[in-house]
């Protein structure tokens, strides 16, 4: 975890002209290619070559599957197989996608960062907090330099705590302007089922004193998972600053935009389907999670879905980056 400009898995500079290589693989392309890539010209010489970040199925050290995604300009995405979760969106060299520096990264409890998934249920309920698909390993069934496509299907696992007949397809594409993912739900069977679902989205933030939150907030309802049980209040600000542990649910608002004045960059949450609430969570001065170097704004279907047999429903969120 690092709060660095420079991400670590996708060096570069404009003076080096260094891509660096996942440890996997590497590849090379010419230093010309590279600079019109980017939209500097061709006036290095292509002689020189530079090692770019290379596409496809990788390892990490712990031993998760991960695919990784690289698009002309150079931007990066990592998805990881197990949860099915998006860890990394490197734009321009910087990281906007934060996983917890407390996180396990060997499949031994969910990935705490990325745009995790919360589905068929989100936050405690009758199955596990947060429901399964963040913690069962997804299927690829397709792929490209620039785009994945992940399936999950029932296991024993999960039938013994929700059997139903579902098949959900995740799939991520690295466009030129901007991260695009979709959640895609079948109900295979017969009968019906209800499901939450929410993409637990982790950002990276330069420090939380540098962010803001903006969004049609004021005048929206949210439950206030911080009072009691949790209490209905409304929210009076247009923009979200945050300098007290956060767990609300906004309810009808999914047009979120940090602004981090620290890097000087806004990440707009782009929800045009499925996804209609906004959950921000921070666990303000929990120093053990990192709380100053993320923020979650989550895309949530917070009131259950009912999905008759044969019917499908849809998640749409991008993520695409700006200047303040
Ligand atoms: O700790 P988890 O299960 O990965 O979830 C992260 C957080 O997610 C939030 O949505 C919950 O309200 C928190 O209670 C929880 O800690």
């Amino acid at each position: 975890f690092s709060t660095s400009p420079i991400a670590s898995n996708a060096v570069f500079s404009r003076s080096s002209v260094v891509l660096s290589a996942s440890k996997n693989k590497a590849k090379t392309i010419s230093r010309t290619k590279w600079a019109e890539a980017r939209g500097y010209g061709s006036t290095a010489s292509s002689e020189e070559t530079v090692t770019a970040a290379s596409s496809g199925l990788m390892t990490n050290d712990e031993g998760l599957e991960y695919v990784r995604l690289v698009n002309a300009n150079g931007d990066t995405s990592d998805v990881y197989l197990y949860g099915g979760v998006v860890t990394s969106y490197v734009v321009g060299g910087q990281e906007y996608i934060a996983v917890r520096p407390d996180a396990k990264m060997d499949g031994s409890k969910p990935i705490s960062g990325g745009l995790s998934h919360c589905w068929p249920q989100f936050g405690p309920g009758e199955i596990q907090q947060h429901g399964f698909a963040r913690n069962v390993n997804w299927t690829v069934k397709s792929m490209t330099e620039t785009t994945v496509e992940l399936e999950m299907a029932p296991s024993d696992y999960t039938k013994a705590m929700w059997d139903k007949e579902f098949l959900c397809t995740f799939s991520v594409a690295l466009e030129d302007d901007k991260l695009s993912t979709k959640m895609f739900v079948e109900n295979k069977g017969e009968e019906s089922f209800d499901f939450q679902a929410a993409l637990h989205s982790y950002f990276t933030v330069s420090a939380m004193n540098n962010l803001s939150i903006a969004g049609s907030f004021k005048g929206k309802e949210f439950l206030n998972k911080m009072v009691g049980g949790g209490e209905m209040q409304t929210e009076d600000r247009d923009e979200i600053t945050i300098s007290e542990e956060y767990d609300r649910v906004y309810m009808g608002v999914n047009d979120p935009v940090l602004k981090d004045s620290g890097i000087g960059k806004t990440l707009t949450v782009l929800n045009t389907a499925g996804y209609e609430d906004t959950v921000l969570w921070n666990p303000y001065g929990n120093e053990g999670m990192g709380y100053n170097n993320f923020v979650c704004v989550e895309s949530v279907k917070f009131n259950p879905v009912t999905l008759e047999g044969g019917a499908t429903w849809t998640g749409d969120m991008a993520l695409m980056v700006g200047d303040m």
